[in-house]
């Protein structure tokens, strides 16, 4: 059995591991760690996890828990991440990391965004976790960047029509919304229920949010040439799921059922990709619990442009099911290990 600890257990990305790593065969959890709520069962911070947790949330001291666990998983904010994620690896343990902390090639370009790095010699070799995108790097990599929530529905959506060339890569634009978890457990007067509810409001308006990079970047990757775009999140009064609307031009005249059937060999090999019919539209509510990323297709022929929609679980395909995916490629597992999980519905 592998030996896992998660680190930041008591939050939503922390529980949500913790829920399907449960169902994991080839796995044991073996430390689970929180500052506030140490010395805690975690099951009486979520009873979902009654009678199947018997565990104790202890603080982060980063030389225990690597003595107690071959793979660490570290859900924490930014900058927490990185600064226990070099003692990990220095004890020779490999990371999949969920923060934003090593999902750069460009130390810069994190610092721009984010605030100065600690660890800039790690940053230089962590993969970005996308599997669809570098599966086969993830298999060597002692440490993986977990993708944003964001950038998986976005990189995802728009993968296929980059590496074919097929939009103006200069006319994309993603008006993404999320539910409330992506913003984490920790207490905030936004984040209120009747500050959420009841609303629907854009937010990080004018390319201000800090997953703008983190897409720019895979994306021009993946067309050869650099990448700007335009993109507006949006909060929903829902507790999870994304859905981006996506829009670029397209460069040629290309029928809907052609795109589809693009898409659909692109994605054929992926189990948690399912392109959709044409004239079927995504919805967050029908991946709600999975790994999957939905992705519909339209043309819009008055304008010329494609409208891509994706649909993730924020927290499953958005986080921790990617974070499991990546495990599981990483040691060798069949990748769907304890993620074949069909959607909740309703
Ligand atoms: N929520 C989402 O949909 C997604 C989140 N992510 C990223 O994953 C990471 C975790 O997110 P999420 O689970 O939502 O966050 P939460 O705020 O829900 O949880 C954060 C966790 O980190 C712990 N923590 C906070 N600060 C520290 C610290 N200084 N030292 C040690 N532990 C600390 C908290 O423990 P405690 O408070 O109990 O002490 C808690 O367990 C973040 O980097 C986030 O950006 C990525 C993709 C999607
Ligand atoms: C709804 C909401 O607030 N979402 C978060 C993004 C989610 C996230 O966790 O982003 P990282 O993994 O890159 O930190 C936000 O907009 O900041």
């Amino acid at each position: 059995m592998l030996k896992v600890a998660v680190v930041g257990a008591s939050g939503y990305t922390g529980v949500e591991l913790l829920r399907l790593l449960y169902c994991h065969p080839e796995v044991a959890v073996t430390c689970i760690t929180s500052e506030q709520s140490a010395s805690r069962p975690v099951a009486d911070l979520f009873p979902t996890l009654r009678g199947r947790y018997a565990q104790v949330l202890e603080n982060l001291e980063p030389v225990r828990v690597a003595g107690k666990a071959d793979l660490i998983f570290t859900a924490l904010p930014h900058k927490a991440a990185m600064e226990v994620v070099p003692t990990f690896l220095k004890l020779g343990k490999r990371v999949v990391d969920l923060s934003a902390d090593y999902r750069f090639c460009d130390a810069a370009v994190y610092e721009k965004w984010y605030e100065p790095h600690l660890d800039p010699e790690n940053l230089k070799v962590s993969v970005y976790g996308l599997p669809e995108v570098r599966r086969e790097k993830i298999a060597g990599a002692c440490l993986v960047g977990n993708p944003g929530c964001y950038p998986t529905s976005v990189i995802l959506g728009l993968m296929p029509l980059l590496k074919n060339g097929l939009i103006d890569p200069s006319t994309i634009i993603s008006d993404s919304k999320s539910g409330t978890s992506g913003a984490g457990r920790g207490a905030k007067v936004d984040n209120l229920f009747c500050e959420v509810n009841e609303g629907f409001k854009a937010y990080g308006v004018g390319g201000v949010h800090r997953h703008i990079p983190e897409i720019e970047q895979e994306l021009s990757l993946l067309a050869g040439e650099r990448i700007t775009i335009t993109f507006t999140p949006h909060l929903v009064p829902m507790d999870r799921g994304i859905l981006s609307t996506i829009y670029a031009r397209l460069t040629g005249n290309h029928s809907v059922a052609e795109l589809v059937e693009l898409y659909a060999g692109f994605y054929g090999g992926e189990p948690f990709v399912r392109v959709l019919p044409a004239g079927n539209v995504p919805s967050t509510a029908h991946v709600r619990g999975s790994n999957f990323c939905d992705i519909g297709l339209s043309v819009d022929s008055r304008t010329g442009r494609v409208i891509v929609v994706s649909a993730i679980d924020n927290l499953v395909k958005g986080a921790a099911g990617q974070a499991v995916q990546n495990m599981n490629i990483m040691y060798g597992f069949p990748e769907t290990m304890g993620l074949e999980l069909l959607p909740v519905f309703p």
